[in-house]
């Protein structure tokens, strides 16, 4: 498989089969947009690297190498052109043939490789996540012919027992289950293991050494994944980019979040790294843009005129388990609410963009973090999980993890109301809720509209009026779906209604799996596109938003209120809520 077709296959597989990638999302990009990379990492190499940096829940991806003055590299038809390392046949993705012509490229396929260094190997999100996405790529031929996976931490493993770990966490997508067995022995053979310190140059010195090994003198493309905690982002990057940057192809840097713990060290980090949000990954965040913006019906009632109120909610049904170390220093709001949850509503709100261009997003996305409203400490409940049995079964408290302070009042559940003070927006909550050992795993948006004004049917739907509102609700996950409930008549001769749902349910509409957000987003990395990346500026306005109340929270030492495991979380959520006159939307019958 060439390199040539494997990317053009994986993203004409993405845009025509219902996953979103149209071309016209990446064109044309103007020379402002690209923000010239301010990586203090210095590079010692004759050659110096492109670092895209990203984060998983949070900032921008620059493709500016690191301290050159190189102009910005524009996106042409979907992919990548006026690039001197295109130019020089360097980058994976390769140009149609159409383009290939018109900017005069000489690609030798055959030319180039990708190492990806999976730092962090050993740990939980590399297992769960990062390994099957890739396995995933591979399957779907999505991987460039030249590859090799690399996986670094400090624990001791050969590649057979990198091998053997990773292939427990492999699966193959249900619609594709052929040769799937070949498939896994083929790709488990281009895993490799290093293992060492995550600020040792040396250590990383002997990884390049391998890694070249595996390039056999091929142009070298080099992607490292930071699947550590974040205190150690900087010193990882420091040593990957000294002493393991590919010297002449391109060198990128995926940076998982949270990014910092609040504005100060998020100014500090942005100083070495950018990065990306693995939700902006998931397919119905990707297709809330769709659908606003390409059906007539949603945008005329995306305002504060129609819309009573919006609600962004995560829940998960297991605790912290064996994450409490990471978890205690950052908290639900800053694991899920200050990157997750508010990338979306930036998406969900944003004004409609000049185009789909990622600069032209991100300029929207911004300013709706910028209008929105100082949290005050009164429009957030906090929560923590405590020990419940069931059945049984004693399902623990947060504070049973060995490795959580006993002490701790760390939020495992919050509940916020943001306001966006713009003219669209103005007095309409935003609702937010995240919560781990709950009683469901979702994610969902939902969108509630006003009563009808007058509305002569008052009379049928008995004494909850708010029974009779419209909602649209967007699953994130799982069991993706769209659906709106109306109003309608049940069938007789009586007049009785009913709410039913309009319901686009995409297991029943779509027989092709659905990609992992991290697939979508390994792929993102190796092409260079940087739609799912945050900007610093935004990545700025998310903190200013968070730190202030955060800082307030942990200064008073606000005491969460308990729930049990597996419960509905903290009562205080609806008080919340009932405060702005709503209800949370998850919580009735029938949902
Ligand atoms: N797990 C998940 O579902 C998600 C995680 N993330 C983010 O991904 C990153 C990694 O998360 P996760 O895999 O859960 O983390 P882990 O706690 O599993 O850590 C990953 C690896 O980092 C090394 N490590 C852990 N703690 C330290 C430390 N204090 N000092 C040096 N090395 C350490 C360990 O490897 P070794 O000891 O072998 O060196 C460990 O295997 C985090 O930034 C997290 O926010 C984002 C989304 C989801
Ligand atoms: O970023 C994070 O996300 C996961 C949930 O991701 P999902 O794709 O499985 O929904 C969450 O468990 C974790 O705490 C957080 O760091």
């Amino acid at each position: 498989m060439s390199t040539l077709s494997s990317s053009t296959h994986c993203r004409s597989y993405c845009s025509s089969s219902n996953y979103g990638h149209h071309p016209v999302a990446v064109s044309s990009s103007s020379p402002k947009s690209f923000v010239p990379s301010k990586v203090s990492v210095q590079s010692n190499r004759k050659s110096k690297p492109n670092v895209v940096c990203m984060q998983d829940g949070a900032v921008s991806a620059t493709l500016a190498p690191i301290d050159d003055k190189s102009p910005p590299k524009k996106i042409k038809n979907g992919l990548l052109s006026e690039d001197e390392n295109m130019k020089k046949g360097l980058l994976s993705v390769t140009p149609s043939e159409e383009c290939e012509e018109a900017a005069g490229f000489g690609i030798n396929k055959d030319d180039s490789t990708v190492s990806i260094t999976v730092v962090g190997a050993s740990g939980d999100l590399a297992k769960k996540k990062i390994f099957p996405a890739l396995f995933a790529l591979y399957y779907e031929g999505c991987l460039p012919e030249h590859f090799t996976i690399f996986g670094y931490a400090r624990s001791k493993m050969t590649d057979a027992e990198l091998r053997n770990m990773v292939s427990r966490t492999l699966t193959c997508r249900i619609d594709q289950r052929e040769n799937c067995g070949e498939k896994m022995d083929q790709f488990l053979k281009r895993c490799f293991y290093h293992s060492g310190q995550y600020d040792s140059e040396d250590h990383f010195a002997e990884l390049d050494k391998k890694l070249k090994e595996h390039e056999g003198g091929r142009v070298s493309n080099r992607l490292f994944y930071l699947s550590i905690p974040p205190n150690i982002f900087v010193d990882a990057v420091k040593c990957a980019s000294l002493s393991s940057s590919s010297t002449n192809g391109w060198t990128r840097v995926i940076v998982e979040k949270p990014f910092g713990r609040d504005s100060e060290s998020s100014a500090a980090l942005t100083k070495s790294l950018k990065q990306i949000d693995h939700y902006l990954g998931k397919e119905l965040v990707e297709n809330l843009s769709v659908l606003r913006f390409s059906n007539l019906i949603f945008e005329p009632l995306w305002n504060r005129q129609y819309i009573r109120s919006v609600q962004l909610i995560f829940s998960e049904d297991f605790g912290t388990e064996g994450r409490g170390g990471y978890f205690d220093n950052y908290g639900i709001i800053r694991d899920i609410m200050q990157n997750h949850l508010l990338q979306i509503l930036a998406l969900f709100a944003m004004e409609t963009p000049v185009s789909l261009d990622a600069e032209d997003i991100r300029n929207e996305k911004v300013k709706v973090l910028r209008s929105m409203r100082p949290i005050q400490l009164e429009d957030v409940v906090m929560g923590q999980y405590k020990s419940h049995t069931r059945g049984g079964v004693v399902y623990p408290g947060y504070t049973d993890d060995k490795t959580v302070p006993q002490n701790s009042l760390t939020p495992t559940f919050a509940a916020a109301a943001l306001f966006i003070d713009n003219a669209r927006w103005d007095g309409v909550p935003f609702l937010m809720k995240a919560g781990k050992a709950l009683h469901n795993k979702r994610a969902e948006i939902r969108v509630q509209f006003r009563h009808v004004p007058g509305n002569l049917y008052n009379r049928s739907f008995g004494t909850d009026l708010d029974q009779a509102t419209n909602e649209l609700v967007i699953r994130v996950q799982p069991d993706e779906a769209i659906y709106l409930k109306i109003n309608n008549k049940v069938p007789g001769l009586g007049m009785r209604l009913d709410r039913s749902n309009l319901n686009l349910l995409y297991a029943a509409r779509y027989s092709k799996e659905i990609p992992d957000a991290y697939e979508r987003l390994l792929l993102d990395a190796i092409e260079g596109e940087r739609r799912l990346f945050i900007r610093s500026d935004e990545l700025d306005a998310a903190w200013s938003l968070f730190t202030p109340v955060l800082k307030e929270l942990e200064e008073k030492k606000i005491i969460p209120e308990y729930y049990p495991y597996g419960s509905r979380g903290p009562v205080g959520a609806h008080y919340l809520a009932a405060r702005y006159k709503v209800r949370w939307g998850d919580l009735g019958l029938e949902q």
